[in-house]
This record gives structure tokens, C-alpha cells and sequence, in this order.
């Protein structure tokens, strides 16, 4: 297991510049989860770290090592793809062992590695078989197995359960989850989807636009997010935005959007707010309570039935906030009441879309 340190970075890909100056650091034993919309860059974040991309600027270090311009094979690192990339003629234990084939370990060594990570993947009874008798979940598992026998110093995944069914995708996720703990090596994964991020990082890096928005714990991320673009990008339904105004009164400050004065005073700022500073307050879905104290107004639009809880929609003066309650007594229709958790606010500048 190794550390990743990436300083600056810049990677040019034709005419488009990627990424621009990006800083990440992965410490050794990390399972770091990158997550972002289409296009964002974060396979090209990760085809960097492998060495398939050239640094326009920057550096990558691994273990310590300057690896800015090492060839792949040199690394340490073990990549699995989405596409499985196995070969159809060879069976699971020939793909398995194939590099170290290559690389010329010992035939005694190799049937260890192989057996083990025959175990830990539940590949023993179908060691004997084509890539073409597998199913997905079974090939994506024998490419997995192929990264681990390598023993890199850092495994690094690019979308490998996509193109698996959502039981599966569930499944597998659990499994790399544990094999993570059992092998306690780094691992670098790329999604885009919230909800495998969420489980499987220790930490994850919320991309957009070729740059890091923010990087921290799953908890940290959707509990604090560092702007809008994260508050929003996270979370089905997403964030609940009410757009006002920050306002000073007797010594205490007030969100008000014209129809809802909210003292916000116990807010941890980072610098005090300014008087009549624009504003937009956000709010999970779960940290809307509706109950009938609650301070705020709104007609109910839709009620969407989810099995374990429900999401309400409820129409605050043109702007639509979402309730996830677990109350199957809960209004179907009409007028409702509704409190917004103040512990678990999150306000942003409006100009520059920044958490205040
Ligand atoms: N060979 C290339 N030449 C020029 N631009 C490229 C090349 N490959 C990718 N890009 C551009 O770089 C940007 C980032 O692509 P990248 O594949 O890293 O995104 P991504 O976040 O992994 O998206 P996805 O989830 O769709 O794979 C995109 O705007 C893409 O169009």
C-alpha cells in the first residue's frame, strides 16, 4: 500500500485543457471514491495516476516516488476498467494469472496468488471456465481477481460496476467494500453515482469542471457542502434552495425570503455576514419537518411513496421543497405546516455560490 500526492496538475488532451492545476492526496490503506457528472474529468484523473495520460504540468508521486513520467508498467498500480477487458480464449485462471505470467513469477507463487484471490472473489468453482460462460457480475469479478494477484501498491477502478444490473451493482459494491478491508491497500475509484460513493470512500473528491469542488467524508460532504454545485449534485432528492436575503435585528440575523424570517444566529459563519447580503439557504429533504407548529406554509403538490419513507412536495410560494417523512398519516393534499431543522442548515453566497 502506497500514498498518492498529486501537485498541480495539468493534463491536455487535444485541444482541450482537462484539468488545471488539481492537488489530491490519498494517504496509504485509502479507499478514495471520485464523483462527478459526465465530462467532469475524473477518468482522466485516474488514466493520469495509471500513466495513460501525460501531465501537462504538475506531478504525481506514489509511495513517495516521483512518478509524473514513469511508464505504466512501473507504477505499482492495477487498473480495472468497466469493460472487463479479459481475454475470451483463456479461462478465469489463465486471465487471472496472466501478467504474472508475463512478469515470470514462479509457477508455485502464481497458483498462490491465484488461489487466493480465487477465494476471496468466490472464483474457485469457475476457474475452468471462458469469460464467455460467465455472467457480468462474474467477469467484472475475474477482472478484479486479475488486479488483485498483481499485489499494486494501489488499485485503481474506472466505473467497473456499470454495466452490471442495480442487484448486482448492490452486491459487488458490498464485496469491494470488504475486500478493501481485507487487503487494507489503496484504492482510487471512479463513479457517477452518488450512492456508491457514498458507501465505499473514506473519502471522496466531488468533481465538476476538471477541478476538485470538494474532498472529504461522505458525512463531512453531504452534511457541509462547500458550494452549491455539491449541495445540489448530492442527494435524491437533491438540497432544498430557498433563495432571500441576510438581514441584522436587535443584535440577532434573520434569512428572509419575504415570506419566512429564519433566525439564524446560531449559524457557524465563517465571516460575518453582511447586511442585506443576497443569500440562498439550503436544507436536506430529511431535515424538513413537517408538523403542525411548524413555522413555514405550503400546499402539498405530490406525495411519491418510496416504500420505507415518502417524499412530500410542498409549494412554498412558487419555490418547491421536498419532506422525506416516515408518517404514513402524513396530508395527501391541502395546506401544510413545515419546520426546517436549524442545526442542519447550510447557507450560501449568492454571487459567488460559496458556503458562508
Ligand atoms: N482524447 C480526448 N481529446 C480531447 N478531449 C477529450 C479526450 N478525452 C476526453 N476529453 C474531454 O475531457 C473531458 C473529461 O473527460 P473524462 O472522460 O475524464 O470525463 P468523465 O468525468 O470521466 O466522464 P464520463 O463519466 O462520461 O466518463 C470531457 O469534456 C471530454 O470531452
Amino acid at each position: 500500500m502506497a500514498n498518492v500526492s498529486i501537485r498541480n496538475l495539468g493534463i491536455q488532451l487535444g485541444a482541450n485543457r482537462v484539468i488545471s492545476a488539481l492537488d489530491l492526496d490519498v494517504r496509504a490503506g485509502e479507499f478514495v471514491v471520485l464523483l462527478g457528472p459526465s465530462g467532469c474529468g475524473k477518468s482522466t484523473l485516474l488514466h493520469s495516476i495509471a500513466g495513460l495520460n501525460d501531465a501537462a504540468a504538475g506531478s504525481i508521486e506514489i509511495g513517495g516516488r516521483d512518478m509524473t513520467y514513469a511508464d505504466p508498467k512501473d507504477r505499482g498500480i492495477a487498473l480495472v476498467f468497466q469493460s472487463y477487458a479479459l481475454y475470451p480464449t483463456m479461462n478465469v485462471e489463465k486471465n487471472m494469472s496472466f501478467g504474472l505470467r508475463i512478469a515470470g513469477t514462479p509457477k508455485d507463487e502464481i497458483a498462490r496468488r491465484v488461489a487466493r484471490a480465487a477465494d476471496m472473489l468466490q472464483l474457485g468453482p469457475l476457474l475452468g471456465r471462458k469469460p464467455g460462460q460467465l455472467s457480468g457480475g462474474q467477469r467484472q469479478r475475474v477482472a478484479i481477481g486479475r488486479a488483485i494477484v498483481r499485489q499494486a501498491d494501489v488499485f485503481l477502478f474506472d466505473e467497473p460496476l456499470s454495466n452490471l444490473d442495480a442487484k448486482l451493482r448492490t452486491e459487488l459494491r458490498r464485496e469491494l467494500k470488504l475486500l478493501h478491508r481485507q487487503l487494507g491497500a489503496t484504492m482510487i475509484y471512479v463513479t457517477h453515482d452518488q450512492v456508491e460513493a457514498m458507501t465505499l470512500a473514506d473519502r471522496m473528491a466531488v468533481m465538476q469542471g476538471g477541478a476538485i469542488q470538494q474532498f472529504d467524508t461522505p458525512d463531512a460532504i453531504y452534511r457541509r457542502p462547500e458550494n452549491l454545485f455539491v449541495a445540489t449534485f448530492l442527494g435524491a432528492p437533491g438540497m432544498n434552495l430557498l433563495r432571500g436575503r441576510l438581514l441584522r435585528h436587535d443584535g440577532r440575523v434573520f434569512f428572509d425570503d419575504g415570506h419566512l424570517a429564519l433566525d439564524v444566529t446560531g449559524y457557524p459563519f465563517r465571516q460575518p455576514p453582511a447586511e442585506g447580503q443576497g443569500c440562498i439557504l439550503g436544507v436536506r429533504p430529511e431535515d424538513v419537518e413537517v408538523r403542525a407548529d411548524g413555522p413555514c406554509r405550503g400546499s402539498v403538490t405530490l406525495v411519491e411513496a418510496m416504500g420505507a419513507h415518502r417524499v412530500l412536495w410542498l409549494d412554498h410560494h412558487g419555490t418547491q421543497v421536498a419532506a422525506i417523512v416516515q408518517d404514513e398519516g402524513a396530508p395527501a393534499g391541502g395546506a401544510a405546516a413545515f419546520a426546517l431543522r436549524p442545526d442542519r442548515l447550510s447557507l450560501f453566497d449568492e454571487a459567488s455560490t460559496q458556503r458562508l
